[in-house]
């Protein structure tokens, strides 16, 4: 069977071979991991600029601007109405200033036009729409795009006056008026007769190009909810009068792609004179589906889709810049062929610039934008993702300019398997053996259900903890602690003796970390100073690994002797341990380094009959 699945919906990547793995250097570390973060930094972003200019050789031409006509029937206009639709969102109004940032932005992503804003809402509304076409608007450098700036207003002289006054000044101005023509918003809200609609709308539609704008959108607010024959009628009269674009909003995310898919549809087919302009869309996502619905416009006919970045707007939102560019360019050939002229490596700093001054942050499982959209935390997705990108992902994450943490999207949880964890050590630098690697990854899984992620340092506390320990003497069963300010703090520890018994020994302490450690040396009983101790959270939060490390040294003091074998030293011996329990990790640490200084002494095996009577001397 032949495989045909195209994985990516442009700049494929080759799936990996084992012999393009990364070579070792002679100490265990990757090449890769041994580079300078510099050098490393310096490949990735050749790497980067090679495969944007390939893209952009791989776009096609943007047809030259006329209003009413687009010359390629396949080149759809993206129409971005974040600076005025966006900022209807609730909380979401940002400064003159923060919209020409925005503006400036969404001109380098490449937008068609630009609806900056409803100037007759405010002054200064009206100063942001009108810097906003000035600058924005006539960009100096030779060749570069020029926007159309908009300005929505309703059917009336002083808001079309307003809008004008506003965009004059850009190169490419438009002005956009709108009036409702459903029977609810028409007789609830309006209380006009649709005559009367009409009549204004021809009416304003033809002012507005009285002032000289060359170039009048017209929309039929609740288009999804208005009568057909009537939303012919009255898109024929402001064709006549002047109107260039024909916007066809659902209003209110009312209808179902296939319903709105028709309607688009029926205008292009009843609509006298509708060749001589643009079908747009303008679709809420009160029911989930204005990118659907915008979909569905688009390969109805329709050749301008209005959108915003995040999908911010009225209510639940508009139509996505995000989803639906994407859509078009991972899917176009679905969509009879169509393409935008939007440079989509500037996806992701357009969101997050929307997101900080719009101040609505997108949800991690947003669709292009999420924090997760292009993060792969399961094992058999990892997996798949590390032999080949496409089995997981149907979008390089290059194309939307994400540069993500690690290569393959990995983020280690409770649900990642081997190949993704050996892949994490083998990044970090580290070489373990097989039976190591089951061992720490035991000890992976344990930390990884009681965290929501585990990060690189996590990695590196359970490796030094787990892998680098000497050979286990004796090893940790349990340990419990009280503590507080009630009484006495006590501990009960239980270890496994070299010959596999359990030995148990309890006691007082001035905290539960003293008290453990003098019940571990009623067991061991090797007469030791604790020279140090310390602790770090190695990583944040509540659920932090915290980190021990301690140096103990053997009591020569008193001419302390081991019970058993009659020595004493005062060599040091350093110990560390780690987890998220801080007495357990203060207990891992020092039986590790009670576990050096056994072997060094040779304990180990007569060491398990430990005598009643032993003292054991550890000073603090
Ligand atoms: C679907 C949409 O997203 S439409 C755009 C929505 N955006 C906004 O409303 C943001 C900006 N709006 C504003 O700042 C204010 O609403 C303004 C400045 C436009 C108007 O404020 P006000 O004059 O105080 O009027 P208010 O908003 O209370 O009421 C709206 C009036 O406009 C009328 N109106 C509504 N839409 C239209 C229209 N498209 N054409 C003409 N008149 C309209 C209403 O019937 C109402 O008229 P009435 O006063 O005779 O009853
Ligand atoms: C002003 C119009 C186009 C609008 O935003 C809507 O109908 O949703
Ligand atoms: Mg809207």
């Amino acid at each position: 069977m032949a495989f045909t699945a195209k994985p990516y919906c442009s700049t494929p990547t080759k799936p990996p071979t084992l012999s393009a793995r990364a070579p070792r250097s002679a100490h265990g570390l990757s090449a890769a991991a041994a580079a300078t973060p510099s050098t490393v930094r310096l490949r990735a972003f050749a790497q980067r600029i090679r495969a944007q200019s390939q893209q952009q050789q791989q776009r096609r031409r943007r047809p030259e601007y006329v209003p009413h006509r687009i010359d390629d029937p396949n080149y759809v206009r993206i129409f971005d109405t974040t600076l005025r639709d966006g900022e209807q969102s609730p909380g979401a109004t940002m400064t003159s200033a923060e919209k020409l940032v925005v503006a400036r932005q969404l001109a380098r992503l490449g937008v068609d036009i630009i609806e900056a804003g409803f100037p007759a809402s405010s002054p200064d509304d009206l100063d942001a729409v009108r810097s906003i076409a000035i600058e924005v608007g006539n960009p100096v450098e030779e060749g570069a795009h020029v926007p159309v700036i908009c300005g929505l207003s309703r059917c009336n002289k002083r808001d079309i006056d307003a809008a004008w006054e506003a965009v004059r000044n850009a190169r490419r101005p438009r002005i956009h008026t709108f009036i409702a023509t459903s029977e609810i918003h028409m007789q609830h809200k309006l209380r006009k007769t649709p005559e009367q609609v009409v009549a204004i709308a021809k009416e304003m539609v033809a002012y507005a190009r009285s002032l000289g704008c060359p170039d009048v959108e017209f929309s039929p607010e609740d288009a999804g909810r208005s009568n057909r024959e009537f939303l012919y009628h009255i898109l024929e009269e402001v064709i006549k009068a002047g109107a260039t674009t024909l916007n066809i909003p659902d209003t209110v995310g009312y209808t179902l792609p296939y319903e709105f898919g028709k309607l688009i549809a029926d205008i292009k087919a009843n609509t006298p004179g509708i060749e001589n302009a643009i079908i747009s869309t303008h679709c809420q996502n009160d029911l989930g589906l204005a990118t659907a619905n915008t979909l569905a416009g688009a390969r109805a006919g329709a050749r301008q889709l209005e959108v915003t970045i995040n999908g911010i707007g009225e209510r639940a939102g508009n139509a996505s810049l995000e989803e639906v560019v994407m859509a078009i360019k991972c899917r176009g050939e679905l969509l009879d062929g169509l393409y935008t002229g939007i440079n989509s490596q500037h996806i992701t700093l357009t969101s997050k610039m929307v997101q900080e001054h719009s101040g609505l942050h997108v949800q991690p499982h947003k669709a292009i934008v999420g924090a997760n959209a292009f993060a792969h935390e399961s094992g058999i997705h990892q997996d798949g993702m590390l032999k080949y990108k496409g089995t997981y992902e149907i979008i390089s994450p290059d194309d939307i300019g994400l540069t993500r943490a690690n290569e393959f999207g990995i983020v280690l949880g409770k649900l990642s398997g081997r190949h993704a964890v050996r892949s994490k050590l083998v990044e970090l630098g580290y070489e373990i053996s097989d039976k190591e690697f089951e061992d720490f990854f035991k000890r992976y899984k344990e930390v990884a259900e009681k965290k929501k992620r585990v990060t690189d340092e996590d990695i590196e506390a359970l490796l030094s903890d787990e892998i680098f320990q000497p050979k286990v003497i004796w090893s940790l069963a349990d340990v419990q602690a009280t503590c507080g300010t009630l009484g006495l703090s006590t501990a009960t520890v239980k270890l496994i003796a070299p010959d596999g018994e359990e030995k148990i020994g309890c006691s007082v302490g001035t905290g539960p970390v003293d008290a453990a450690y003098k019940a571990v040396d009623q067991i061991i009983q090797i007469p030791t100073v604790l020279r140090e101790y310390g602790m770090t959270s190695v990583t944040e939060g509540i659920d932090a690994i915290a980190t021990t490390r301690v140096v103990v040294t053997g009591d020569v003091t008193n001419n302390s002797k081991h019970a058993l074998t009659g020595q004493s030293f005062n060599r040091s011996f350093s110990g560390s341990g780690a987890a998220m329990d801080i007495v357990v990790s203060s207990v891992r640490a020092y039986l590790s380094a009670l576990n050096k200084m056994c072997s060094f002494a040779g304990a180990a095996k007569a060491s398990s009959e430990v005598p009643e009577s032993a003292s054991v001397q550890r000073t603090e």
